[in-house]
């Protein structure tokens, strides 16, 4: 394991970190690299930055691995109890929180803080100590912490008391909730939320929007953000990165694989999403249908490649929603398909090779969550297309904030309108789609992942407040 306790001077902590174990059948570890967004942008942060990464064992895999004292360098993986991580991650974190940030409650969904509730709350208090404690514990003294996301709101406050001497920074990846909705939270655990965040010397969110939103439930609910500074770090793509592994042979295989399922000569419009609520795929899915209804003349001459991978599988809500998105593709194959088009290819198997592949076919893109911190994916495919792609884009995106204004833009809520959107992106001049694409590829490369993080421990380090 990779660090002397009381010797980092730079720590990042997370629930989910850069790698996860999984057992094999005779017995030995498997490692895989942690999936999302979050991951994504901190895996700039290798061993060779000097860094401690502090996460959570995530499943029987990860704790066999810290049973066995295997890791990678660079990395410490707390082994706190299944249950009280279940209790935090699936329970307040995931069902809460996310919930809330959001905005996805909505009849019949709707929060229920009762007895049981309050008794994961606790379970959420402990896990958050947890991480303090370690990080108290690896910390050198005045060194840098940057605690990541919804997870771990409570760690700034927490880890200030344990060392007042250590720089305290928090990054939040989702949207923040305005204070009308957040003010749905019980009042005590509104203050909780906040007040833990406000433990931090400086609290970075991916937009101006989510950073006013946290500012005016501060000034709503905590009497202000006192001393805390607070920052707007655009996390953009990785497009070295990107490009090479998007050259790399298992990505030519998949590319002649995918284009036999698009079919010779058809039109792509792609997504990838984890398979989450927040990304609005059934609306996603309607739309299509609403394109091919409306414009019969894209009838055999389009494909709509949807992935949709597997994510927080332990929540029914999750569970269903997977289950609809499953539905709705095999019921447009069953209206519209012929025997050589299917209009819907589906995948749910995570491939992050084959996610690239599509990444390089694609002539549109589809990203049109319901609310989303950031979206990489807007910002991944124009980097990686082969061919200029036209991204049709939420207005609620994080990511419309930098590349709007060469998007095709859709209220996602809205279907009529997101076809339309996809109709305008399908006949969008070939020369007009290689333009846009230059300057969305330029917007979304603007602060790699480890220009993102440098950026985020210079105003840390260059500064004491708190
Ligand atoms: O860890 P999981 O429960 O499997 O979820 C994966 C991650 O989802 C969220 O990612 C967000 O971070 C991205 C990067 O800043 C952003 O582009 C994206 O739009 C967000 O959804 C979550 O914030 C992470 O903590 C999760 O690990």
């Amino acid at each position: 394991m990779a660090s002397t306790s009381g010797a980092a001077q730079v720590l990042v902590a997370s629930n989910r970190g850069p790698v996860s174990y999984q057992v094999r059948d005779d017995g030995s570890l498997h490692a895989k690299r942690g999936g999302g967004g979050l991951v994504s942008g901190l895996s700039a942060i290798g061993p060779d930055a000097g860094a401690l990464w502090v996460c959570s064992a995530l499943g029987d895999g990860d704790r066999e691995a810290v049973r066995r004292g295997i890791g990678e360098d660079g990395v410490r993986m707390l082994d706190i109890p299944a249950e009280v991580h279940s209790d935090a991650y699936n329970g307040i974190a995931n069902s809460v929180l996310w919930f809330v940030h959001h905005m996805l409650y909505q009849t019949p969904l709707e929060p229920v803080f009762d007895a049981e509730f309050r008794r994961q709350w606790a379970s959420y208090e402990t896990y958050n100590r947890a991480f303090a404690e370690a990080l108290a514990a690896e910390a050198a003294e005045g060194a840098a912490v940057i605690v990541q996301d919804y997870h771990l709101v409570l760690v700034p406050g927490m880890l200030r008391e344990l060392r007042p001497d250590l720089r305290i920074g928090h990054f939040s990846h989702t949207p923040w909730a305005p204070p009308e909705y957040f003010r749905m939270l019980p009042d005590d655990i509104a203050r909780a939320v906040l007040r833990g965040m406000l433990g931090a010397d400086r609290l970075g969110f991916l937009t101006r929007r989510w950073a006013d939103a946290f500012t005016a439930c501060c000034e709503a609910f905590a009497g202000g953000v006192g001393d805390t500074r607070i920052g707007v770090h655009g996390l953009g793509a990785d497009a070295d990165f990107l490009r090479r592994r998007a050259h790399e042979a298992d990505v030519e295989e998949r590319m002649t694989a995918l284009r036999a399922e698009i079919g010779e000569g058809r039109k792509a419009i792609v997504r990838v999403d984890r398979t989450e609520l927040s990304k609005n795929i059934v609306r996603g899915l309607l739309a299509y249908r609403q394109l091919l209804a409306d414009h019969p003349e894209w009838r055999e001459r389009v494909a709509h490649v949807a992935f949709a991978y597997p994510s927080r599988q332990d929540l029914a809500v999750y569970r269903d929603y997977t289950a609809e998105v499953q539905r709705l593709a095999a019921e447009i194959n069953d209206e519209y398909g012929t025997a050589d088009w299917t209009p819907v290819v589906l995948h749910v198997k995570d491939d992050f090779a084959r996610s690239l592949a599509a990444y390089r076919l694609a002539d549109v893109a589809l990203v049109n969550p319901i609310r989303d911190g950031m979206n990489l994916v807007a910002k991944e495919v124009p980097v990686v297309s082969d061919q200029g792609c036209a991204l049709v884009l939420s207005r609620e995106a994080g990511a419309h904030e930098e590349l709007g204004e060469d998007a095709v833009t859709v209220n996602p809520y809205d279907i009529v309108g997101t076809a339309d959107a996809l109709h305008r992106a399908l006949t969008m001049p070939l020369s007009e789609r290689a333009e846009r694409t230059k300057r969305l590829t330029d917007a979304a490369t603007a602060l790699p992942p480890a220009q993102w993080f440098l950026d985020q421990l210079t105003a840390l380090t260059g500064q004491r407040g708190g």
